[in-house]
């Protein structure tokens, strides 16, 4: 449904977007991570149409975004990252103006007026004016507009900045539920939104794309993915790590912590490790001693986005 060819846009000198191409199909959520000014909001405008490309190319359900511009409105919802309202109207006048000027007349209007409100949770707020509401009230209006006329592709700057944490959660499950039968791509600084909501995330840095997979897939890249965690008692840490560095299949082993008379340590794959073949190992290895834990670790997002985005001198500094 979206297709983005060698995308690229400068700002005078300034390269914000650099040959970027990627691919959103319908049933996926694309996640786009990047830390702040990697590129992410210039990109989306320029899928969206707001701004042209400085080079490459974009279309959406198959019309040129440059040269084909309103049948590619009539297939996107937009919510930009600092959305315009019409503050003195009342939501639901907002809406229905919206609604109008998506093409919808009479019953049609009434009727998606009425489920964006009830999708968004708007019934409260209804009949208050857009400039009393809350952030997140005002927030859930401009989503609402996004959806109004029940596009096959949403593009999605950061949806849920500003949310509390009851309002994330429903935002989450309404892109996840959209995203069965739309091609989404949404940007957000949230780790954990990109593994509850995306069936796929980009890694997006200094205008480029550095990473491109499922959130599993990402993780995996994690010195931590396929590390077995292990807790036992009555163990030093010193008796621990030397057991625990012989065994076959890993790499090194740690110790993560010594509290109360239980040691942690973290057993680190080799890159022969198949199967499950290191926690069987560890577990062999742990023999006769009091395990309390041992469980193998999936890997950190958070720990692939820093690796893949830091520079080289703030990881060192960070170490
Ligand atoms: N209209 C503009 N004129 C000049 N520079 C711009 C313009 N819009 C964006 N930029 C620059 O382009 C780069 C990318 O900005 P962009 O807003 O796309 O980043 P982002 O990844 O969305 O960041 P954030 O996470 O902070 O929202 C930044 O360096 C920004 O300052």
């Amino acid at each position: 449904m979206i297709k983005a060819e060698n995308l690229t846009k400068a700002f005078g000198l300034k390269l914000a977007v650099n040959d970027v191409s990627f691919s959103v199909e319908r049933g996926e959520v694309l996640g786009f991570l990047g830390p702040n000014g990697a590129g992410k909001s210039t990109t989306m405008r320029m899928i969206t149409g707001f701004i042209a490309p400085s080079g490459g190319k974009v279309s959406v359900g198959g019309y040129d975004v440059t040269t084909d511009p309103i049948p590619v409105k009539r297939l996107i919802g937009y919510l930009p990252e600092s959305a315009p309202v019409y503050v003195d109207m009342t939501v639901r006048s907002f809406l229905g103006f919206c609604a109008e000027l998506s093409g919808l007349r009479g019953d049609d209007r009434k009727k998606a007026v009425n489920r964006v409100v009830e999708m968004c949770f708007l019934e409260s707020v209804l009949y208050q004016s857009v400039d009393t509401l809350s952030k997140g009230y005002r927030h859930r209006t401009c989503f609402a507009q996004a959806i109004i006329h029940d596009p096959d592709v949403l593009v999605l700057d950061e949806p849920t900045d500003g949310l509390d944490p009851n309002q994330k959660h429903e935002i989450r499950g309404l892109i996840r539920r959209m995203g069965e039968r739309k091609a989404i791509i949404f940007s957000t600084h949230i780790l954990e939104e990109v593994e509850a909501v995306c069936s796929r995330a980009i890694i997006i840095d200094r205008g480029q794309i550095v990473a491109n997979g499922t959130p599993q897939e990402l993780k995996r890249k994690s010195e931590f993915g396929g590390a077995v965690l292990l807790a036992v008692r009555g163990v030093s840490g010193a008796q621990l790590t030397e057991r625990l560095s012989s065994i076959p299949n890993a790499r090194k082993a740690v110790i993560v912590k010594e509290e109360n008379g239980e040691v942690w340590a973290r057993v680190y794959p080799s890159s022969e490790n198949r199967n499950g073949e290191l926690v069987r190992n560890v577990l062999t290895a742990a023999n006769g001693w009091q395990v309390e834990e041992l469980h193998t670790e999936e890997g950190r997002l958070d720990e692939v986005f820093r690796n893949i985005t830091m520079p080289d001198t703030a990881k060192e500094k960070a170490k």
